[in-house]
C-alpha cells in the first residue's frame, strides 16, 4: 500500500532543513494550506452557491470584483490573521497593505503577498483558476509594520506558491530549496504529495499569449510569435498555442509540459498587466527554483525594483531556452532604452 504524504508532514519534515527554524513558517504554510481548502469548497460548487458573478465593487486597479475575488480574499486574510505567524498582508483585493496589529501578530516575522484569486474573468464559466501567494521576512524588527517591509525584490522571498483549482486542486509551493506539489484529496481533506521535486523542461512546444493584443506588443513579441510559427520539424515548430486567460492554469500547465508564458507591455498595459508582488515575483521564484526563466523582457524578474504595492511588469515566464530566444527578440527588435545608451543615441545624433 502506498503511504501517503500530506503537506503538513512534508513541511514538518522539511523544516529540519532550516536549522534556526522555530516553525513560524511552518505554521504560516499550513494556515495558506486550510484557507486554500475553504475557498476550494466555494469554488466547486460555485454554480450552487451565490458566489458567482459581480461583487458591484471595483479594486484599486480599476477592475470589477467578482464575489469570489471578494470572499478568497477574506478566508486568506482571516487565516493569516488567526495563524499569527504573518503581521503584515498585501492583498490584490485592498489597496493598501494591512497591518496585523493584534496581540499574537504585531510582531510576527512574516509579510505575506496574495493574489487571492488569479484569473477571475474565469471564475464564472468553469475554467481553472487559482491563488498565487508569496512570503517575506519583515524588514523592521517589530512594531507597526512599513512600507519598507513589502516592498521588496523578489530575490528577498523566502518562501512562494500558488493552489490551481481545476480538474483536481493543487497546492504547489517553494522554500528556496525545489519545487514541490500536492493535490488535494477531497476524501480526507488533505494535501498530499503527489509532484516531488517538479522540474520544468528546458524546452517545449507550447506558447501562451494573449494574441488578442498581437497589434500592440513590442516588435521583439511579435518575431517571437512568428518563430514559434513557423513551420520547422527540425525544431517542432510550428509551436501550439494555449492561453486560458488564468495565469496559474497556463503557468502549471507549462511547468509540467514545457512552455512559455508571455504577457508583455501592451498600448492597454503600457507598464504590462500583471503585478510584481504578488504575481510575477512569486511565479518567477517558483518556475525558477523548477529550473526555468523569468524576465521582464530585458531583466531578472525577482532583481526588479519594487516601488508600488500594486506594481506591474512584462513577464516571459517558462523553459529557460524559450526565454532566452524571446529575450533575444527583444534584444535584437526593441532594444532597451535605458538611460545609458538613450544618451548614447542623443550623442550620436
Ligand atoms: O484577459 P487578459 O488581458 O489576457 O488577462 C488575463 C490575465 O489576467 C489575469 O486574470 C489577472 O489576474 P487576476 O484575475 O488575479 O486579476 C491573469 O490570471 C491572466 O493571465
Ligand atoms: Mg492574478
Ligand atoms: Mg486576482
Amino acid at each position: 500500500m502506498q503511504s501517503i504524504k500530506t503537506l503538513g508532514q512534508f513541511i514538518i519534515e522539511k523544516q529540519a532543513d532550516f536549522p534556526y527554524a522555530k516553525g513560524e513558517l511552518s505554521r504560516l504554510l499550513r494556515d495558506i494550506g486550510i484557507a486554500s481548502k475553504i475557498v476550494n469548497r466555494e469554488v466547486n460548487k460555485a454554480g450552487l452557491a451565490d458566489i458567482l458573478g459581480d461583487a458591484g465593487s471595483i479594486n484599486i486597479q480599476g477592475e470589477g470584483q467578482k464575489k469570489l475575488d471578494v470572499y478568497a480574499n477574506e478566508q486568506f486574510i482571516t487565516a493569516l490573521k488567526s495563524g499569527g505567524e504573518c503581521c503584515v498582508v498585501v492583498s490584490e483585493e485592498n489597496d493598501e497593505y494591512i497591518y496585523i496589529d493584534s496581540e499574537i501578530s504585531k510582531n510576527a516575522k512574516y509579510v505575506v503577498a496574495i493574489d487571492p484569486l488569479d484569473g477571475s474573468s474565469n471564475i464564472d464559466v468553469n475554467v481553472g483558476v487559482g491563488t498565487v501567494f508569496s512570503i517575506f521576512r519583515r524588514k523592521s524588527k517589530s512594531g507597526a509594520a512599513t512600507m519598507e517591509d513589502v516592498l521588496q525584490r523578489g530575490v528577498e522571498q523566502v518562501a512562494a506558491g500558488y493552489v490551481i483549482y481545476g480538474s483536481s486542486t493543487m497546492l504547489v509551493y517553494t522554500t528556496g530549496k525545489g519545487v514541490n506539489g500536492f493535490t488535494l484529496d477531497p476524501s480526507i481533506g488533505e494535501f498530499c504529495l503527489s509532484h516531488p521535486d517538479m522540474k520544468i523542461p528546458k524546452d517545449g512546444v507550447i506558447y501562451s499569449i494573449n494574441e488578442g493584443y498581437y497589434a500592440h506588443f513590442p516588435d521583439g513579441i511579435k518575431k517571437y510569435i512568428k518563430f514559434c510559427q513557423v513551420e520547422d520539424e527540425k525544431t517542432s515548430r510550428p509551436y501550439t498555442s494555449r492561453y486560458t486567460g488564468s495565469m496559474v492554469a497556463d503557468l502549471h500547465r507549462n511547468m509540467i509540459k514545457g512552455g512559455i508564458f508571455l504577457y508583455p507591455i501592451t498600448a492597454k498595459s503600457p507598464k504590462g498587466k500583471l503585478r510584481l508582488i504578488y504575481e510575477c515575483n512569486p511565479m518567477a521564484f517558483i518556475i525558477e527554483q523548477a529550473g526555468g526563466k523569468a524576465s521582464d523582457g530585458y531583466n531578472r524578474i525577482l532583481e526588479l525594483e519594487v516601488t508600488e504595492l500594486h506594481q506591474r511588469s512584462a513577464i516571459i515566464i517558462g523553459s529557460e531556452n524559450m526565454v532566452l530566444k524571446a529575450e533575444e527578440m527583444m534584444a535584437c527588435f526593441s532594444p532597451q532604452v535605458t538611460k545609458k545608451n538613450f544618451e548614447g543615441l542623443v550623442s550620436i545624433q
